[in-house]
This record gives C-alpha cells, sequence and structure tokens, in this order.
C-alpha cells in the first residue's frame, strides 16, 4: 500500500459509511440483496471483512433496460440498391418491392456512389437498407464495400443485404461467415420475384429499427456519461476497458485511443477485486493511475455487472471525484444542500455573525463566497487580536464586487518612478472612457483617417517558398513576418488554410468543404485593417499559429474535443477583426457608435465576436458552421465568442487568478494579491475533470496566445514591439488631434521608452501568467524567451535605448549578427 494511502482509504471509507447511513436514514437505499451485499462490501478492506457476494448475487439476472429508452421514430423505408449492372432485374425487383411497402428506393453502380450517400449531406436521408450485388466480385467488390460502411461512423444500424448467386449460397454450409463477417447482416439469394423482396425488405426494415432503437439508446446514454461529472468506465467481463467518459479522460488523462487497454493497468483497490468477483452491485474505494502523475488518486467508487443472457458482458464503474474526505461539501441533492446550508448556520449561530451575514442566511440560496464568509468568521473565535483583525480584513475584501480587480495604487511593484509601466498597465486593465481630469490634453484638431485597404480573395495556390514555410508552421519560430511578406500582406488566410484546413482538419469536425473554409478565412483577413501597425491580419494569424502550437501539446491534445479545438482555432482567427488601432477606451472617449452600441462595456471585443458570426452566417458561401445540426453550433458559438470575449485585457487578472487558483491552488504559496507565484507549481489535474474549469483553460490558451509576442525569440519580440508601440503613439497622436483625453499619455513619440515601456509590458503581464501557462502545457521556453526578452531590454534601456528609431537601429545591429527574417511595414517614422 503506498504511503498515506490508508489514511485517505480511510477518509473514503468514512465517507461512505456516512452516505450509507444517510440513505438508509431518506429511506432512497436500494433495498435489493444485491445491494446491500455490495455495500457491506464497500467496507471489507481485509480478509476478515470479505464481503458476503451471495449465490443470488452471483446468477446474474438480467439486467433491466428501460422500454421507454428503445424509442425509435417510425421513418420510411429509405432503400439503396448497388448494381454494377445497368438494367439488373434483380435491382428492379428489389425497388418494386421497397415502393410496395411504403418506402424509397433508389440505384447506383459503383461503391464510390454508394458511399456517397454517408456523406454527411444535410439534404440527404441516410439509407436504413443497403441492398449490395455481390455476384460480380470483378464489377464490385461487395465485401470491401460493407466494411467501408461500417467503418464510417454512426453505421451500425444500417441493415446490409448482400445478394449472392444460389450456387455460390449451396457450395459449402459456411458459405454466407465471409459476408457476415465483411459487415452484412443477411445474404439473399438472387431472385427477380417482388414478392420475395417484399418478404425480405420486410425484415430488413425491422431490424434497421430495432438496432437503430438500440444504436440510439447506447448514444443517449453514452451522451449522459459524457456530461457528468463522475469518472465513468466500462469494461468487459475481462476488465478490458470498451468505454471512458469525458470526465475520466480528463481527470486521468488517458486519451480512449491511447490510453490502457485494460482496467488492471489503471485501476487498483477493492473495487477492482469485487468488480472480478461478479458482484452485481458494490462501493468500494478504487484507486486510479493518472498518466502524468506518479502517486494515484482514491476516489469513491460505484460499480454495477451488466449481464442480459447467463454470464456478465458489461462492468460499470462510477467514481466520484471531489468527494473523498471531504465530507461536509454540499452534494447536489436536496438532502446534502439542506446539510450544507445547516453547517453554515451553525457557524454562524455561536455569536459571530455580522448583520449584513445574517440577511444572506435568511437566504433560501447560497452561494459559496457567503458560505467562506461564514467560515472565516466562525474561524475568529478564540483567535488572537492578530488573526481577529487579518480575517476581518480578508473578509472586508471577499465582499467587494469586485474581486478579481486589482487595484494599481496597492501593488507595491508599480512604483511611481515606473510611470509608463503604470500607464500601459492602467490603461489595458481599466475599461470605459477616460477620466478626463486625469488625462492630458491637445489643442490640435486634425484627424488621422485609417482607412481599409480592398483586397480580392487568395487563390489556394502557394509557391514553392510559401510551401516550404508553411510547412514549418507548427514550430515556434515561425517565420510570420515572412508569412505577411511572401502573401502580400494575407497571411491569415494562407496560414488559416495549412493549419485549419490542413493539420487540424477543421473541415470535418465543422462537416463544410475547403472552399467554404477558405471563403471564410479570405472575409475575415479582408476585415482586418491593413493600415494598421499591430492590429492587422498579422497579428490574427501569430495568435493563430500560437494557439494551433498550444493544441499541440499533450495536455491539450488530451482534453479538448476536436469541435473544442476547431473553435479556439476560429476565435483566435477572428479574435481582433475589424480592430480600428484604437482602444476601446479611445472609442468610449470618442462616442463611437460601437462604444454607444455596447454600453462601454468590452467595446472591441463585443465587436469581433458579433462581427465574426455576422460575417459567418450572412452568407452560405462562407459559412462554415452551416452544416452543424442546432446543438453542435450552440456549443461552437459559445466556445468562440467566451474565448474572443476573454482577450478583453480588462479581465486579465482575473481569468490569470481563476486559472492559478484553480489549478495551483495546493501547495503554492502565492502572495496577499494572489498572483506572484514563487514556488515551482505543482499542477493540480483533478481539477481537469469539471468542464468549468476547462473553459479556464480556453480562456487562458487564447490570451497567451494573444501576448505571446513577447514570448517569441528576441527578433519576433522586437518587431511586435516596435508596431504595437507605433499603433499607441498613432492612438495619442489622434486623441491630441481630436482633444480627446489621452488614455497612456506615456505613449507619446516624443517622449516614450518603448524598452520600459516592454519592461513594464513583461513585467506585470506576461510573466505570471506564462509561467502559470507554461508549466500547464510544459513549454518552459514561454518564459525562457520572455526572460532573454526582458534582459535585452534592460540592456538597451542602460544603453540609453528609448525611441522607436533606437529601437529600430538596435534591431538593424542585431540582424547584423543574426540572419535577417522580417521584412517590416514602414513606419511614420521612416
Ligand atoms: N509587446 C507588447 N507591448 C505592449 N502591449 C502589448 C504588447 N503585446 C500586446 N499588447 C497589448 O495587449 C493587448 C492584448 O489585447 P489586444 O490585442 O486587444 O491589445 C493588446 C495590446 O494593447
Amino acid at each position: 500500500m503506498l504511503a498515506g494511502e490508508e489514511a485517505s482509504i480511510e477518509l473514503v471509507q468514512r465517507w461512505l459509511q456516512r452516505r450509507n447511513s444517510d440513505d438508509d436514514e431518506t429511506g432512497s437505499s436500494s433495498s435489493s440483496p444485491g445491494a446491500r451485499a455490495g455495500r457491506r462490501s464497500s467496507l471489507a478492506l481485509t480478509p476478515e471483512d470479505e464481503p458476503l457476494v451471495d449465490v443470488a448475487n452471483r446468477s446474474l439476472p438480467p439486467s433491466n433496460i428501460p422500454a421507454a429508452l428503445l424509442y425509435s421514430p417510425p421513418e420510411p423505408l429509405e432503400l439503396l440498391c448497388v448494381f454494377p449492372e445497368r438494367a439488373s432485374r434483380v435491382c428492379a425487383a428489389a425497388c418494386t418491392a421497397a415502393a410496395r411497402t411504403g418506402g424509397e428506393a433508389r440505384a447506383v453502380r459503383s461503391a464510390r456512389e454508394a458511399l456517397d450517400a454517408f456523406r454527411r449531406d444535410p439534404d440527404s436521408r441516410l439509407p436504413h437498407v443497403v441492398v449490395v450485388d455481390a455476384r460480380q466480385p470483378q464489377a464490385l467488390d461487395a465485401s470491401l464495400l460493407a466494411r467501408t460502411i461500417r467503418g464510417i461512423k454512426n453505421t451500425q444500424h444500417v441493415v446490409l443485404v448482400a445478394v449472392v448467386k444460389k450456387s455460390a449460397y449451396l457450395k459449402d454450409d459456411f458459405a454466407v461467415l465471409p459476408y457476415l463477417e465483411a459487415g452484412f447482416n443477411r445474404i439473399m439469394v438472387e431472385t427477380v420475384s417482388a414478392t420475395a423482396w417484399c418478404a425480405e425488405i420486410l425484415q430488413a426494415r425491422a431490424a434497421a429499427a430495432s438496432a437503430r432503437a438500440q444504436v440510439g439508446a447506447v448514444a443517449a446514454l453514452s451522451a449522459a456519461a459524457d456530461r457528468c461529472r463522475d469518472l465513468v468506465v466500462v469494461t468487459d467481463d475481462q476488465q478490458r476497458i470498451l468505454f471512458t467518459n469525458k470526465s475520466w479522460t480528463r481527470m486521468l488523462g488517458w486519451r480512449t485511443d491511447e490510453g490502457p487497454r485494460s482496467l488492471t493497468e489503471t485501476v487498483g483497490g477493492e473495487a477492482l477485486r469485487l468488480a472480478a468477483s461478479g458482484a452485481r452491485d458494490w462501493e468500494a474505494p478504487v484507486l486510479l493511475r493518472r498518466r502524468a502523475a506518479p502517486d494515484p488518486i482514491l476516489l469513491p467508487c460505484r460499480g454495477s455487472t451488466i449481464a442480459l443472457a447467463r454470464s456478465a458482458s458489461h462492468v460499470v464503474f462510477v467514481c466520484e471525484p471531489g468527494t473523498a474526505g471531504d465530507g461536509e461539501r454540499a452534494r447536489g441533492s436536496l438532502h446534502s444542500i439542506r446539510r450544507g446550508s445547516l453547517d453554515v448556520r451553525s457557524v454562524a449561530s455561536d455569536g459571530l455573525r455580522r448583520t449584513s451575514l445574517a440577511k444572506l442566511q435568511g437566504l433560501p440560496l447560497e452561494a459559496p463566497i457567503t458560505k467562506v464568509i461564514s467560515l472565516l468568521s466562525a474561524a475568529t473565535e478564540g483567535a488572537p487580536p492578530s488573526t481577529v483583525a487579518c480575517i476581518e480584513r480578508a473578509v472586508d475584501m471577499l465582499r467587494t464586487s469586485e474581486l478579481y480587480s486589482p487595484q494599481m495604487k496597492e501593488d507595491p511593484r508599480l512604483r511611481a518612478e515606473d510611470p509608463i509601466a503604470t500607464d500601459l498597465i492602467g490603461a489595458l486593465l481599466s475599461q470605459g472612457p477616460t477620466n478626463v481630469l486625469s488625462s492630458r490634453r491637445s489643442s490640435n484638431d486634425s484627424t488621422i483617417v485609417r482607412s481599409q485597404t480592398n483586397r480580392t480573395n487568395i487563390k489556394h495556390k502557394t509557391s514553392g517558398q510559401l510551401r516550404e514555410l508553411l510547412d514549418t508552421a507548427l514550430s515556434w519560430e515561425f517565420e510570420i513576418f515572412r508569412l505577411e511578406e511572401l502573401t502580400r500582406g494575407r497571411p491569415l488566410a494562407h496560414l488559416g488554410l495549412a493549419l485549419m484546413g490542413g493539420r487540424f482538419d477543421v473541415c470535418a469536425t465543422l462537416e463544410c468543404d475547403e472552399r467554404t473554409l477558405l471563403h471564410w478565412l479570405t472575409i475575415i483577413e479582408t476585415n482586418y485593417h491593413a493600415v494598421n501597425t499591430y492590429h492587422n491580419s498579422t497579428h490574427a494569424a501569430d495568435v493563430l499559429q500560437a494557439v494551433a502550437y498550444f493544441l499541440e501539446k499533450d495536455r491539450l491534445k488530451t482534453l479538448l474535443e476536436p469541435l473544442e479545438a476547431a473553435a479556439a482555432l476560429i476565435a483566435a482567427a477572428a479574435h481582433d477583426i475589424d480592430h480600428p488601432g484604437t482602444s476601446s477606451a479611445f472609442l468610449c472617449n470618442a462616442r463611437h457608435p460601437l462604444a454607444i452600441l455596447y454600453n462601454d462595456v468590452c467595446v472591441l471585443e463585443s465587436h469581433h465576436a458579433a462581427l465574426t458570426f455576422k460575417l459567418t452566417l450572412n452568407d452560405d458561401r462562407v459559412n462554415i458552421f452551416k452544416n452543424l445540426d442546432r446543438e453542435t453550433y450552440k456549443t461552437v458559438r459559445h466556445n468562440v465568442i467566451d474565448m474572443i470575449l476573454a482577450t478583453e485585457m480588462t479581465k486579465h487578472f482575473e481569468h490569470l487568478a481563476k486559472f492559478v487558483n484553480v489549478f495551483y491552488a495546493k501547495g503554492n504559496g502565492s502572495k496577499e494579491d494572489g498572483m506572484q507565484i514563487d514556488e515551482p507549481l505543482s499542477l493540480d489535474t483533478t481539477a481537469l475533470s469539471l468542464p468549468e474549469n476547462v473553459i479556464l483553460v480556453k480562456r487562458m490558451m487564447i490570451k497567451c496566445a494573444d501576448v505571446s509576442n513577447a514570448s517569441r525569440p528576441q527578433k519576433f519580440a522586437f518587431e511586435w514591439a516596435r508596431r504595437i508601440a507605433e499603433e499607441y503613439f498613432l492612438q495619442t497622436d489622434e486623441e491630441k488631434a481630436r482633444e480627446l483625453p489621452v488614455v497612456m499619455p506615456m505613449f507619446d513619440r516624443a517622449t516614450c521608452s518603448v524598452p520600459r515601456s516592454q519592461i513594464g509590458f513583461i513585467d506585470y503581464i506576461i510573466i505570471d501568467m506564462m509561467e502559470a501557462w507554461a508549466a500547464f502545457i510544459d513549454m518552459p521556453e514561454l518564459v525562457n524567451h520572455a526572460r532573454n526578452n526582458h534582459t535585452r531590454w534592460r540592456e538597451l534601456d542602460e544603453a540609453g535605448v528609448s525611441s522607436l528609431a533606437d529601437v529600430k537601429r538596435a534591431q538593424r545591429q542585431q540582424a547584423i549578427q543574426a540572419p535577417p527574417t522580417s521584412t517590416t511595414e514602414p513606419t511614420a517614422e521612416e
């Protein structure tokens, strides 16, 4: 037994014990002998306590399949006949029979045409029965066709009928076997009798309806399992893994297609022994081994053996995460919620209440924060005055509704002598119009007009050089500026096609064709402003490339579904669409129509997300979502919007703090501000089993990609720094020209130190975030590059480099030492 395991087992046992007695009290316990024997067995951890698995339990009565679940909506039969011969009389008879039985028939002559019927075309219906002419192997390989159809997803319920010659049928007793092995359900001797075909088709129709009902039921149950938080695994009677749900995959890190095949490789403990004993229902602790962590986790587990015939066919294990040793946690049932509430009341009834807390306790609902405040208040009892003062201060802080808004003045790291950093970080983190009193003004009234370049669709043709470059699209040193140059300012469509269309096969995931994806990428790219020095389609391509790079990391490969990966790539490509080159605060100050439309709240990001969907849905030729069913579309839309909105910098600390608190909360000594991580990070992967935590991962992914320029090798980081500084300067120019409040007065081209702005950006925005993300996806170079860039900026600062022109000169010198990589857009200084 592993160190500390005994204590954990005891905790789980206590939890199970308490729950059993709870169940008994409430009368919710199953009264079947099997269930009781199983429950006793859950506490049997020594040979003396061996569970009493009775004879009745071993004889495995058939498990109940809820009849209502076996529902299949009545549908008129769709028959597909595959006969190579042009005017086959057998085929004609089958088609006539289909019409007579109230169905519809279609005849095709080749395997390719037959397979077309299984393409996901929303306008055509899938056939229920496919009749394949197996009489002329030289004209049509019927077995190969059957195997291919069976290889297509969701065709288990389609009934395949092979038509054979009578002579072949009567050849030997086992003549039908090769057809059955290939995936045919029925074998029919050739006949031109429509009546004989009627009989065959009626039987096939019944078989198809029954198979459809069963497959539908299994799909519904596996979807249910996938959506629950418990870890579910189903094995065969030999403990070979047949199914694991998403929570299982997320928490343990094993993908269904690469993980252990046998349960014994990943599960240990009492549960395994009980399952092997053939008990029908049982509860016991289970030890689960994780892919990336040496120490197993111990969870309470409930199991059932499924037996439709005499012998067991399936064994189901359901493990509950987050409950071991956490007996006080509310468990979702009315009973337990009430119990949870009572905890707070009893805590608060100790004379420690504050008036506001008493009010909260009167509410029928309870938020976790209420409970936290109550518990903290209770902890002051008998505590020394200094502790009481500390806790009371913490409770006061928790009462604010702006839990995640950093207050700059209290941050000791932001010193008065660092005005550029203060300016930049302040502007990034604050929302809405600038307070006029705190801003500088200018009297100049000229306006800079930003126009949009007119672009045409790209042709999907890549030159040799471009192709070679795109082959390196999954490298962290990807030459993004060279791509910008080779594509004449249209990097997004080319890179998007290579990554989304190629490596990530987004077309297959969204069931759209490549042409639609290309049109989509083109329209998205066209709506970026090429005149922006930073927020143009090269930035979008850069963020797309970073997201693609992150998605290739093992942690994310295991965690995210193809649909989630597709949504992330879409969000990355579109996340700054139609960016005007000025910030949201500028738009608010300027009373821009977008600021009016979005009430000064998340103005730009709301616009990016809304415009993305408006452009996509407006035209079928670009609508990459057009073939998705309603639910899938809803999921993708939700994901894309959530990720685009997550790039809003005013929520930066909120997203980062949530991510760090959820995944690194245990064993990391974080400072009072909650952000500084000084100890080596130890990741808590158990948190991955909760879908709401996966959202935090996706937000963090796009956020890190969005500002990854500072974590790229120096030559890229410097070029991006120049571009963003130039864009900031243009905004300041425009603010002065229009007598608007100046959002970042320090970003004045006459006075700004670019190196210092970068040092501040890396110090306050980049380092903490990249440390947390780099540890999560195992990519230390993110932090290494950021630190190297920081060092280099500091050297330049100390050497007196300040203006954009100075930085450009330094870049040139650097380029002489290292070969040139980028072409750069001319800046206003040149
Ligand atoms: N290298 C950088 N230096 C300073 N600010 C940056 C840098 N990279 C990104 N940003 C800012 O971070 C913001 C992230 O969201 P946006 O792309 O809307 O706008 C970005 C810039 O305002």
